[in-house]
């Protein structure tokens, strides 16, 4: 008896160890998300069993969401058995509004992750299992959800562009009977949210009422729901594929042609533009919202300019392309950049890059603006740029209109300033004042944005 509850604890803890080493390396920092239920205990006594042997640095993150008349026993609970481990915990206080249309949980949910997202470690980990796997993607179901809705939790994924830390879910193939006896084998305590209760959420009437009356037909339904998951993975990756083909026949300077999407079938079209929402990390519309900005965007006359909102986002019509706005980084009129010579200057508040090549006979002289401190700035008005040399100077508001700009990029697009002397406007070219002369060796910006 002893024998066999010391040999599941065993393959237990082989199947977490399995699952981490397919990503960690040793010596990183895992933060264990700890709410104090069975199932990030279970993980938190797994990891500090298994940092015996993997060197990792291991810590805790506890997010009191202030919603419960218990959350200050759970923080309290989470406190003192990170405490008994002698690892050290972060407790974030939340206190969580409700906006209209959204529900609470999701409220908190949101809260939780942006917490994630500021954790100092390589990764944070996560307690779900196969059985919140399968409830996901039966609730995804019964929401109607798309493709990459239907694709289930993945093992490992990024939080943020910056990639640290990542999220990892260790024990996405070990089933809840699994964790809750293991936790009982190693007599661990755990603390129960009696809102896991309450069928009201969705969730809770699945797992209580629905599941259990499936498993007595499907008894496997969690592995069988695990197969499923892996194949829409499979078909959203395949999708994020023709998208990246389409988007090469598509994209022109950086924005898709009207008269190329419409070569594509209206599924093809849709497909496209959800990849380059999500490409900018954009959340997505409904489908019907979707089909309604691609119906408007496609069908407007060529002189007018439809401009189509959802969230932070705005889909506007230019001059034959597609231009996709979001404002997750306003632009501050603060915002400016100094250059001391780097090949290359990530402007977060312009959403994108600057490159400098160095290159023969083209671009700025480096001696022209060797005595003074060159920035990189949006536009403030009343500018004025001579990029042809025998050709008069003119008003910046001229240059860009001429070059198709549309008014709402002519504030956010960088511009480089040699003191007060405007340089170099990307797509328009550099200052006469400060071209090389033949042979002279110069530095050429070139603009990418994100
Ligand atoms: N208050 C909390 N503090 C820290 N970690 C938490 C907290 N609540 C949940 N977690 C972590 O998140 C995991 C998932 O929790 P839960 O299933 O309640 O969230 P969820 O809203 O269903 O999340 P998801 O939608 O990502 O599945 C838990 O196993 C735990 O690791």
């Amino acid at each position: 008896m002893v024998h066999s509850r010391k040999l599941k604890s065993i393959n237990f803890l082989r199947n977490v160890r399995e699952a981490l080493l397919a990503h960690i390396k040793p010596g990183d920092h895992l933060a264990v998300a700890l709410s104090g239920g069975v199932d990030s205990v279970v993980l938190l006594h797994t990891l500090a069993t298994l940092s015996r042997e993997i060197p990792l640095t291991l810590s805790a993150v506890h997010i009191n969401h202030g919603i419960s008349s218990n959350a200050i026993l759970w923080s309290k609970f989470c406190c003192h058995l990170c405490h008994s481990y002698g690892i050290s915990i972060y407790i974030a206080y939340l206190k969580i509004k409700k906006e209209t249309g959204e529900s609470l949980e999701a409220k908190a949910r949101e809260e939780r992750y942006r917490v994630f997202s500021q954790i100092q470690a390589d990764y944070v980990v996560l307690a779900q299992h196969l059985d919140d796997q399968a409830e996901t993607l039966l609730l995804q179901l019964l929401r109607g959800a798309g493709i990459k809705g239907l694709c289930g939790m993945p093992p490992v994924r990024k939080l943020s562009p910056i990639g640290i830390p990542q999220i990892l879910r260790p024990l996405l193939e070990i089933s809840r009977d699994e964790i809750e006896s293991y936790g009982r084998l190693n007599k661990l305590n755990w603390i129960k949210d009696e809102s896991n209760d309450s069928i009201i959420f969705n969730r809770n009437f699945l797992r209580h009422e629905i599941l259990p009356i499936l498993k007595t037909r499907y008894p496997n339904y969690p592995k069988i729901l695990l197969r499923t998951s892996r194949h829409f993975s499979e078909a959203s990756l395949l999708l994020d594929e023709l998208a990246a083909i389409d988007n090469e026949y598509c994209m022109v300077s950086g924005k898709i042609q009207i008269s190329n999407i419409r070569m594509l079938s209206f599924a093809r079209a849709k497909n496209l533009l959800r990849y380059n929402l999500a490409q900018r990390d954009i959340t997505l519309p409904s489908t019907v919202k979707l089909e309604t900005i691609l119906h408007q965007i496609l069908s407007a006359g060529p002189d007018s300019q439809p401009c189509i909102r959802f969230g932070n986002t705005e889909i506007r019509r230019h001059k034959g392309s597609i231009h996709i706005l979001s404002s997750k980084t306003p632009l501050s009129s603060s915002a400016h950049y100094i250059w001391n010579g780097e090949t290359h200057l990530v402007l977060d508040h312009f959403n994108g890059t600057i490159c400098f090549t160095d290159i023969k006979s083209q671009g700025i002289s480096r001696k022209k603006i060797s005595t003074e401190l060159i920035t990189i700035r949006s536009r403030e008005g009343g500018e004025r740029f001579m990029p042809t040399c025998n050709r008069p100077r003119k008003s910046l508001k001229n240059l860009l209109q001429e070059a198709s700009i549309p008014p709402w990029e002519r504030n956010t697009i960088p511009l480089i300033f040699c003191g007060e002397k405007l340089i170099w406007v990307p797509g328009i070219g550099i200052d006469c004042e400060f071209q090389v002369e033949s042979d002279e060796f110069g530095i050429l910006p070139i603009w990418h944005p994100l």
